[in-house]
């Protein structure tokens, strides 16, 4: 079933050379193919969602994108660069952040050192020489801290900066996770499966926030998530895949009324 449709309109401005550029993109594992030709765009600001259900190859998109694996063909380039080929750890120097689906925080290490050890190991060379060209490494640290807060109280959890990030309850810590990312001032943001694990109230707070820090930090996010509520919320573009292939794509509401779409989630595509 290699359907390619366009449902909608979706947002990039075609005139423009769009932020980020995922062409036939292919993905092969010992017998699994994860992706095969999947390709779309994102326009510069947008935030697009990426939907399917278990097995589409959401992850593994996110990961060819971030780094974590890398693709058997077919190109990924963000703000003009290509990106494959530049190993994780250094994508954040391409202005890429991701948050992972459980949070990989380190429970004891309080709230404030989770957020600065994400800064300290993905800080990008322009961010690290303005802070070394402080005079001493004491200023520079004091100076990464006061940005850590101020993105800690941007993301409501002032106050909380020395408690244990393991005491925290689920969803703020889903927000350290997302304070850590922004603290490498980047300019791509990927979200994997923000809204797991969070109660109703929470999806919506965190609807909010996305929203927020797109306008507030200059960011493109790309947002994987089962959760169409927060999809339909967020997103201005989503993308959507089975098994695999894009099957649809467009605004949330034309893809989740989508036949195909609705046929995979109910398992009879
Ligand atoms: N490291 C891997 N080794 C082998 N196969 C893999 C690997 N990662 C993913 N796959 C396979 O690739 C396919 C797509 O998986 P992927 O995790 O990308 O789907 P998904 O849409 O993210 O699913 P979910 O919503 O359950 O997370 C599946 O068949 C999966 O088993």
């Amino acid at each position: 079933m290699a359907v390619r449709r366009e449902t909608g309109g979706w947002g990039v401005n075609h005139g423009m050379q769009a932020f980020v550029e995922v062409r036939d993109l292919t993905l092969r594992f010992s017998g699994v193919t994860a992706l095969e030709d999947v390709g779309f765009d994102v326009g510069g600001g947008q935030i697009c969602g990426l939907v399917g259900p278990n097995g589409a190859g959401k992850s593994s998109l996110f990961n060819c994108v971030s780094g974590y694996y890398r693709p058997s063909a077919g190109s990924i380039r963000v703000a003009g660069q290509d990106v494959l080929g530049v190993p994780a750890h250094r994508k954040v120097r391409l202005g890429i952040a991701r948050t992972f689906q459980h949070p990989a925080l380190q429970p004891e290490r309080t709230v404030l050192d989770n957020v600065l050890l994400g800064g300290h190991s993905t800080l990008p060379g322009s961010v690290l020489s303005a802070m070394l060209a402080l005079p001493g490494g004491r200023r520079r640290e004091r100076a990464l801290a006061a940005e850590a807060r101020e993105l800690l109280a941007l993301l409501g959890l002032a106050g909380v900066e020395r408690t244990p990030a393991g005491d925290l309850p689920y969803g703020s810590q889903k927000r350290v996770e997302i304070a850590r990312a922004l603290l490498s001032r980047p300019r791509l943001l990927l979200l994997d499966e923000p809204a797991s694990g969070l109660t109703h109230a929470e999806v919506g707070e965190l609807g909010e926030l996305i929203t927020r820090i797109r306008a507030d930090h200059d960011l493109t996010v790309i947002v994987v998530e089962h959760h169409m509520g927060l999809i339909s919320a967020v997103t201005d573009h989503v993308v959507a895949l089975v098994g695999g292939r894009k099957v649809a794509e467009g605004t949330a509401q034309a893809v989740q009324s989508d036949p195909v779409v609705v046929s995979a989630y109910l398992g009879v595509a």
